[in-house]
């Protein structure tokens, strides 16, 4: 099967948050590219470099390259310029560094051989409504989060990450296309851990996710591999498939 076809309706990215290459690699020969794909963070990113992102392409898996990037809209633009270079499949940044940055980016993805997906954070998934306003912000947590995404929008990006439990709010507002990624995802009965936004696999595909991010669930299980066909049946029991 072409990998585009294995991968186009696959919805769970699984974070490979480990401090170094060695580790990443030894838990992606336990996964299968045709049931997740993988998403590189900082740390990972930052102790293995591009080599370990080529790697685990070559593997087959299709890499969600998360550097939030949050600078000024040069450098923001040259950052996803590199990004894409990588030939990975979707790229982020944050929101809240603003509407020019974020079309500064956009146009450095479309110039770029390889367009990645470009999507942007809104409000992370480790702040409840009381950390938005100790950052000084006054609007509610939706409304952050629908403004921000509306300002993703505005400036033609893909999608943005988001809760799940906001996902409702967003497909409304902003259509099933547009895409939601969202992390903060546990299966029943699993530690939240940081997390302060939490939802299960069916829940948020119900609720109109388009994509799910989930890192320990997985990453700490004993049987990653049985942790994630179970996520892919919920996920497609959500579906009706
Ligand atoms: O951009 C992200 O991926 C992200 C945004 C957000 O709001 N919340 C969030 O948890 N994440 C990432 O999603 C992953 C969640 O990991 P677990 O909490 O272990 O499932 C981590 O790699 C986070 O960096």
């Amino acid at each position: 099967m072409a990998q585009d076809q294995m991968h186009q309706d696959q919805p769970l990215i699984v974070a490979l948050d480990f401090p170094d290459g060695a580790s990443a690699r030894a838990f992606a020969s336990r996964l299968d590219p045709r049931l997740c794909r993988l998403k590189v963070g900082f740390e990972l990113f930052v102790a293995a470099g591009p080599a370990l992102v080529e790697d685990l392409q070559g593997r087959g898996f299709e890499i969600f390259l998360d550097l939030k990037f949050h600078d000024i809209p040069n450098t923001v633009a040259g950052a996803c310029r590199a990004a894409a270079g990588l030939g990975v499949w979707m790229i982020n940044v944050h929101a809240c560094g603003g509407r020019a940055m974020m079309t500064a980016a956009r146009e450095a993805v479309e110039g770029a051989a390889h367009r990645p997906r470009l999507i942007a954070v809104t409000v992370l998934t480790s702040m409840d409504a009381a950390d938005l306003a100790a950052s000084g912000i006054g609007r509610g947590l939706e409304e952050q989060a629908l403004f921000l995404a509306g300002e993703a929008r505005a400036a033609g990006l893909d999608g943005v990450v988001c809760s799940a439990r906001e996902a409702p709010m967003l497909r409304r507002a902003l259509g099933a296309d547009f895409l939601k990624v969202t992390p903060g995802i546990r299966p029943e009965g699993s530690a939240s851990d940081d997390q302060k936004r939490v939802v299960t696999p069916g829940q948020a595909m119900g609720d109109g996710a388009t994509h799910l991010v989930v890192g320990r669930p997985v990453t700490r299980a004993a049987d990653p591999l049985a942790v994630l066909e179970a996520m892919n049946r919920e996920i497609a029991a959500a579906r009706g498939t």
